[in-house]
């Protein structure tokens, strides 16, 4: 079996990988941080590698110029997806912008949805009052606490509860990981379409617009027809899922660099008291002018990107790349943490330096391949415009209103920052951190 193996490997030109390739596995079989044994095994069988996870044969890109051949080069022939086992409750995977094929003309008609309304740049902008009020009750949360002896702040925690409140629906409660949660979460985004739709009954065309109206309102050009009910309970349960956690995470995870990394704190503080100065609240026209923070995002987007291999994808259809061919029906990751850990590409990779995206110009919008939190392509994650300006408020807003340090055990005994995979890339000991007013 095992010759037979190699040799029909050999006769399929997959690209090269451990040999043989393991008939049974999974990604967990790789340890708990594939991320990592993934790059390991890249650095042997090169940024294109193939390996059978299970009795499926699965793809990994592993460098900026792989990424790009996979992306942008064949976009086309991979942006499909390979759903999970849990993709398959309520049939959302049917519904879902997650998980529905390119070629649909669902998922396009929620792709269309997404850029064109709920995040395009004037719906964010008149919606930006929202965000700063929930970034104010953040900082007068954590006030609370440091006026109150000094309590540790659960840094990830609160920036959860800031993204998700920003939806205005308080679902924290529901967020325990729990069977169930599907059908709970979609109970309560259903009571919520019931009574949006009883009020807009009442008040006729007076009442004013908010996201779901949007989707109540969508009707396709082709057809004339609007979103089902279930595709509506799809999207905002994965826009839920999708935004809340990655967003807090990156929030966690800066803010945890910065503590073990005080210059890097001193100066971008020192920026937004040149840049803000005592202004009461940050807007997110200041943004544009902090450069550093910027910077810090960036760094913190390279060395703990939320989505390590971004969502999986799949292969439509028989494709060569780079001289081997990925068979129809492969699984393609794309390894986004090891090609922020390239030493090719970033010298001294493990290092939090901030300062290297001051003399690079290198962003993270889909265009450069060296740095992709939200993968690029036509599958390029939706909520990055919403992402982008929460995490950057959040963290400027905590960052201009405290000063921070770690609790004296930890300080003494180091800050844990090893990682946990989960649903995203976060922090295995939550981080703790004491706040005082500045
Ligand atoms: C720091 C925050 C975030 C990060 C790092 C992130 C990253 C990603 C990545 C890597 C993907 C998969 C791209 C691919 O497979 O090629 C993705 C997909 C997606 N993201 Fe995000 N995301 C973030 C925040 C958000 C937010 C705020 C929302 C919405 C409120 C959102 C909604 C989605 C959805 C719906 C998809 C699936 C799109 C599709 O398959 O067509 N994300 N995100």
């Amino acid at each position: 079996v095992h010759l037979l193996g190699l040799l029909s490997d050999r006769r399929r030109n997959l690209p090269p990988g451990p040999r043989p390739l393991p008939l049974v596995g999974s990604l967990l079989s790789l340890g708990a941080l594939p991320h990592r044994s993934l790059a390991r095994l890249a650095e042997r069988h090169g940024p294109v590698m193939a390996l059978r996870l299970g009795t499926v044969t699965t793809v990994v890109a592993s460098s900026a110029d792989a990424a790009r051949d996979f992306l942008q080069r064949h976009d086309a022939a991979f942006s499909a997806r390979a759903a999970p086992d849990g993709a398959h409750v309520f049939a959302h995977y049917a519904h879902s912008m997650g998980w529905l094929p390119a070629t649909s003309p669902r998922w396009r008609a929620l792709r269309k949805v997404c850029s064109g309304e709920l995040f395009a740049p004037h719906r964010l902008d008149t919606q930006q009052a929202l965000r700063q009020e929930k970034v104010r009750q953040l900082v007068s949360h954590v006030d609370r606490l440091a006026r109150e002896g000094g309590e540790p702040v659960r840094v990830g925690r609160l920036a959860f509860a800031t993204a998700l409140n920003i939806a205005r629906l308080d679902v924290q409660g529901l967020r325990r990981r729990i069977e169930g949660l599907f059908r709970r979460l979609h109970g309560m985004i259903d009571d919520l379409i019931e009574h949006r739709l009883r009020e807009r009954a009442a008040d006729g065309e007076n009442t004013k617009k908010n996201f779901l109206d949007v989707l109540l309102d969508y009707r396709s050009a082709e057809d004339g027809r609007g979103f089902e009910r279930q595709t509506i309970l799809s999207l905002i349960s994965d826009l839920f899922s999708a935004g809340t956690d990655t967003s807090s995470a990156t929030v966690e995870w800066a803010m945890a660099e910065l503590l073990l990394n005080p210059s890097s704190m001193a100066r971008a503080r020192d920026e937004l008291n040149q840049v803000v100065g005592s202004k009461p609240v940050i807007e997110e026209s200041d943004i544009g002018q902090l450069k550093y923070l910027q910077a810090i995002v960036k760094e913190t987007f390279r060395l703990h990107p939320p989505a390590p291999f971004l969502l999986p994808h799949l292969a439509e259809t028989t494709t060569q790349v780079r001289g081997y061919t990925v068979p129809r029906g492969a699984r393609v990751l794309v390894n986004a943490w090891a090609i922020g850990h390239d030493a090719k590409v970033w010298p001294e990779p493990e290092k939090f330096v901030p300062e290297r995206f001051l003399e690079k110009e290198v962003d993270f919008r889909g265009r450069d391949f060296e740095l992709l939190p939200f993968g690029s392509g036509r599958r390029i994650c939706p909520g990055m415009p919403l992402a982008v300006r929460m995490v950057h408020l959040m963290l400027a807003s905590l960052l201009h209103r405290f000063h921070w340090r770690l609790p004296a055990d930890v300080e003494k005994n180091g800050l844990d920052m090893s990682e946990r995979l989960g649903v995203n890339l976060a922090m295995a000991t939550p981080l703790e951190a004491i706040a005082t007013p500045v």
